[in-house]
């Protein structure tokens, strides 16, 4: 159950809060999943009025949100209030107080505060530091932060920064989002693995041979240069949507349902996952590309040098493809590649699961007989596809992959509940299964710093791809180098 809560906005005024936060709140409000007493501050730097603010909710609403604004509009937009704030002010925090605390008596709402910080990182820590210097942390309720990736630049900065906010917040009051964890086929992994007879048995190294998990782009580096040029794909998305993905794959059933239990086991994984250290391990295990001009949709795009405000030398990866090992008794010897990239030919996420072949025997006698592959689609289609092998009815002699499809549209539009939908919901029910807890957040930095390190010193090259290609030929060999090639992405 939601709880009653006043949510604190920080960047109220940004990209994030337009495009996903506020229309995730409109989704919950029409669909009675927000309570009956909720607000939300939303806090800018610029000066706004109220009525502006509100009519910038109401266009992020219309341009984004899977429903039209209808008669219930007035309801939901008078719970919205704005306060002009500079996060490096600590007198500024005053005017916040106020407004909090007469939100919280006009709507007789308890005080339990759920601060969301949709702000660059560097202000991650002032901000908590001020939130409690200026006494908005000594509410009688709960409270609770939210808080954006990227969670530090690497392990030592994630430290830093686990340390500061620890000061304030106690680890069950922190809620780092991974919104891959919020997107509803990631969640879906644990049930077709433990509500299915069928999987749960053969989901080992004795049956799967492989595993894939693709998740492409076709935009650019967008408005973002600034911060991208900084971070490049590995730390982009490996470090947490990737290594996500790869831990629900790979978890052994949880003692219970329960966030701690389910957190645990994905920290277990993270644990096994062979760290690599040498560069001539990582040139082996790890290919990293970055994107020249090429044609998208017939379109012409720029190259990532070429992009604005992007170093023209600079060699950040905008690909990376890599194969890891989980050296536990499930998952040893068996590889998992991942890939992403922006500038790819489609938009797609796909956990590919490629079971063993038969042995060369009955129907296999050539050996060439297609594997069992099982796809849980994520992006654009939301559900799974199985790859079977069947008799054709027209030429007896004939055994052809058959596939059974179970999806549905997950593009925006479609009325499937957004990422952020499923984690500001969960935020405010208090359930923090699919938020990473810090010790899987520094695991992750153990794993690819690294990696990183090896980037930076040159050591590993960086190769290009054009966009609107599936990356470099040499992520293809990665695969092809054990005799297995990437499944394409589905249709
Ligand atoms: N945008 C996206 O798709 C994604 C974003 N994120 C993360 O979310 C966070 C926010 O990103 P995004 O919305 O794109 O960023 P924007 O640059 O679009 O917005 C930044 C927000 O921070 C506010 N702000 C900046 N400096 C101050 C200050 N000194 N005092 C008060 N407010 C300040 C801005 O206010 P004002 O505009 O009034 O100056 C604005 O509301 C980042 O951590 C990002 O990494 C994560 C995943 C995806
Ligand atoms: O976190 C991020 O994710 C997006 C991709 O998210 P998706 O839900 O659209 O697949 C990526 O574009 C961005 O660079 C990265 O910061």
């Amino acid at each position: 159950m939601t709880e009653a809560a006043t949510m604190i906005l920080f960047g109220a005024t940004g990209d994030l809060a337009k495009r996903k936060l506020f229309p995730a709140l409109y989704s919950l409000f029409r669909e009675h999943q927000l309570p009956e007493q909720f607000a939300v501050v939303g806090v800018g730097r610029r000066s706004l009025s109220q009525d502006v603010f509100r009519e910038h909710v109401k266009s992020s609403i219309e341009s984004f949100a899977r429903y039209p604004v209808n008669n219930e509009w007035r309801d939901f937009i008078s719970r919205f209030f704005y306060v002009s704030l500079d996060i490096e002010e600590v007198e500024d925090y005053q005017t916040l107080l106020h407004t909090i605390e007469t939100v919280e008596h006009d709507f007789n709402i308890p005080e339990n505060r759920l601060f969301y910080l949709a702000i660059a990182p560097e202000l991650f820590e002032p901000v908590t530091f001020h939130l409690q210097q200026a006494g908005i942390l000594k509410q009688r309720g709960w409270k609770r932060v939210v808080i954006e990736k990227p969670f530090g630049h690497d392990l030592r900065s994630a430290e830093v920064l686990n340390e500061k906010i620890g000061q304030v917040f106690r680890e069950e009051e922190i809620y780092r989002i991974d919104h891959y964890l919020g997107k509803e086929m990631v969640q879906n992994i644990e049930v077709i693995r433990f509500a299915n007879t069928l999987f749960e048995p053969v989901w080992n190294n004795q049956y799967i041979s492989n595993v894939q998990i693709t998740s492409s782009e076709v935009v650019g580096v967008e408005g973002r240069a600034r911060y991208y040029d900084h971070a490049g794909a590995l730390r982009d998305m490996v470090q947490n949507h990737m290594l996500q993905m790869m831990t629900m794959v790979a978890m052994e059933p949880p003692s219970r349902l329960k966030p701690e239990a389910i957190r645990d086991e994905k920290v277990k994984v993270l644990r096994s996952i062979r760290r690599m250290h040498q560069a001539e391990e990582i040139s082996r295990h790890v290919v990293r590309a970055q994107y020249l001009a090429g044609e998208i949709d017939s379109q012409t795009v720029k190259g990532y040098v070429e992009e604005e405000k992007v170093n023209p030398n600079s060699q950040t990866e905008t690909f990376v493809a890599a194969k890891f090992y989980i050296d536990n008794f499930r998952w040893a010897g068996i590889p998992f590649y991942i890939r992403t990239g922006k500038r790819l030919a489609k938009k797609a996420t796909e956990v590919i699961i490629q079971f063993k072949q038969l042995p060369p025997l009955y129907y296999n006698q050539s050996g060439q007989l297609e594997p069992n592959v099982l796809v849980i689609r994520i992006y654009p289609e939301n559900g799974i596809y199985l790859k079977l092998n069947l008799r054709q009815p027209e030429d007896t002699d004939k055994i052809a992959p058959v596939s059974m499809s179970f999806t549905q549209n997950s593009s925006p539009g479609f009325h499937s509940p957004e990422a952020y939908e499923r984690l500001v919901k969960d935020c405010l029910e208090g359930d923090s299964t699919y938020f990473t807890r810090w010790d899987e957040v520094a695991l992750a930095w153990k794993i690819v710093d690294p990696i990183v390190r090896t980037f930076e010193s040159g050591e590993v090259p960086l190769y290009t791809y054009k966009a609107g290609s599936w990356g470099p030929q040499e992520a293809e060999q990665l695969v092809a180098h054990d005799g297995l090639k990437w499944w394409p992405v589905l249709k």
